[in-house]
């Protein structure tokens, strides 16, 4: 049984719940809400529960909700850092469920990174407080896979001037391997062919336009090929993303969040899937946020959510079968 959690009550998560549950309720796969039932209930049929297990019996007649208290009631547009308190508890609960063996996989919608940080939360988003409530504290890796692409960012939600400093060949390597064990295991590629973007304009044109490429990127691609890695680069970014090179590799490994999350959400924006490598439990996500300016609206696309809550279900039917 898929777990969702709740997210930002004021974003777009419950109307794409409620949209998700709409199209799923027939043909699954079925999955419980973790959150407060207040924010389905005037758009669907809930049912609230006690154990995970009632809720596939329930699922194709009402929403299935494990109940949480929002603080304080939730205005679509308007985060209220009081209700951080509830998002995070369904984040963590959705965790324990599954590590319980009574959820078969996470699944968590939009969260606001600011809101929760004024609540005192000291990660920057879901990925890497997962890892700390997994014992796998900074072994996290965020994928964003589409049908037409997969990235990873080796730095993600740091300022650019940050990122270039966090840049090491030991980054990327923990980066790297990560994520082909991931795709091994959870993907079935058996041997995952990796792009590797440069950071520099060209690729830094041999030293020319910056030296990350080889001081840092150059020294760790080798390391990664040695060890029998199918990994190339580092490419110029500006045409590693055209149709014909994206056929020539699985996953493409960048060198900063936006650098892979604009290819990626311009070509699959209603499809892709946040996926968090590293962790030993399944964890997606829809690859956007709580999309405040038209929370409340009815305009939300449920799409991403759709394709985070099949892929939830589809790898954790992979690991069942593969234990
Ligand atoms: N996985 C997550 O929890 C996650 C992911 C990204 C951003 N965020 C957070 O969300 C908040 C807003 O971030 P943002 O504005 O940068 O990104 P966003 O994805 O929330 O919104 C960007 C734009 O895309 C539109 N959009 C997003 N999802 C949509 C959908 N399903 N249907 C239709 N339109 C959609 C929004 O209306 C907005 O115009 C921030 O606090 C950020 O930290 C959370
Ligand atoms: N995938 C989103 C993005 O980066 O656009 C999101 O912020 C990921 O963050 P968490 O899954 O760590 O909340």
């Amino acid at each position: 049984m898929l777990v969702l959690t709740q997210g930002d009550p004021a974003g777009i998560g419950p109307e794409i719940t409620v949209k998700a549950w709409q199209a799923l309720r027939e043909s699954g796969p079925a999955f419980v809400f973790l959150g407060d039932p207040v924010l389905l209930e005037t758009a669907a049929p809930v049912r609230i529960v006690s154990d995970v297990r009632e809720a596939g019996s329930i699922f194709g007649d009402a929403i299935p909700v494990l109940p949480l208290s929002l603080a304080v009631s939730a205005a679509p547009g308007i985060p209220d850092s009081r209700n951080a308190g509830s998002v995070i508890d369904s984040i963590t609960q959705a965790v324990r469920l599954v590590q319980a063996g009574e959820g078969s996989a996470v699944v968590t919608n939009p969260i606001s990174k600011d809101v929760v940080k004024q609540a005192g939360f000291t990660h920057p988003g879901h990925t890497g407080y997962l890892a700390e409530l997994c014992g796998v504290p900074g072994q996290d890796v965020m994928m964003l896979a589409g049908p037409s692409l997969r990235v990873v960012p080796v730095t993600v939600h740091v300022a650019l001037r940050t990122a270039i400093e966090q840049l090491t060949p030991e980054l990327i390597i923990r980066t790297a391997r990560t994520t082909v064990q991931g795709l091994k295991r959870d993907f079935g590629l058996t041997s995952p062919r990796m792009a590797v973007a440069g950071l520099n304009p060209h690729a830094g044109e041999g030293g020319l336009m910056g030296r990350e490429e080889l001081d840092c990127i150059i020294p760790a691609i080798r390391t990664l090929q040695a060890e029998g890695m199918t990994i190339f680069g580092p490419l110029p970014p500006d045409t590693m993303f055209t149709p014909d090179a994206r056929a020539r590799y699985d996953v493409a490994l960048c060198m900063y969040h936006d650098q892979g999350l604009i290819p990626l959400k311009t070509l699959d924006m209603a499809e892709g899937v946040n996926i968090t490598l590293g962790l030993p439990i399944i964890r997606t996500s829809p690859d956007h946020g709580t999309a405040f300016d038209i929370a409340g609206t009815g305009k939300a696309d449920p799409g991403s959510l759709l394709a985070a809550l099949r892929l939830a279900a589809q790898l954790a039917e992979n690991r069942r079968k593969a234990s």
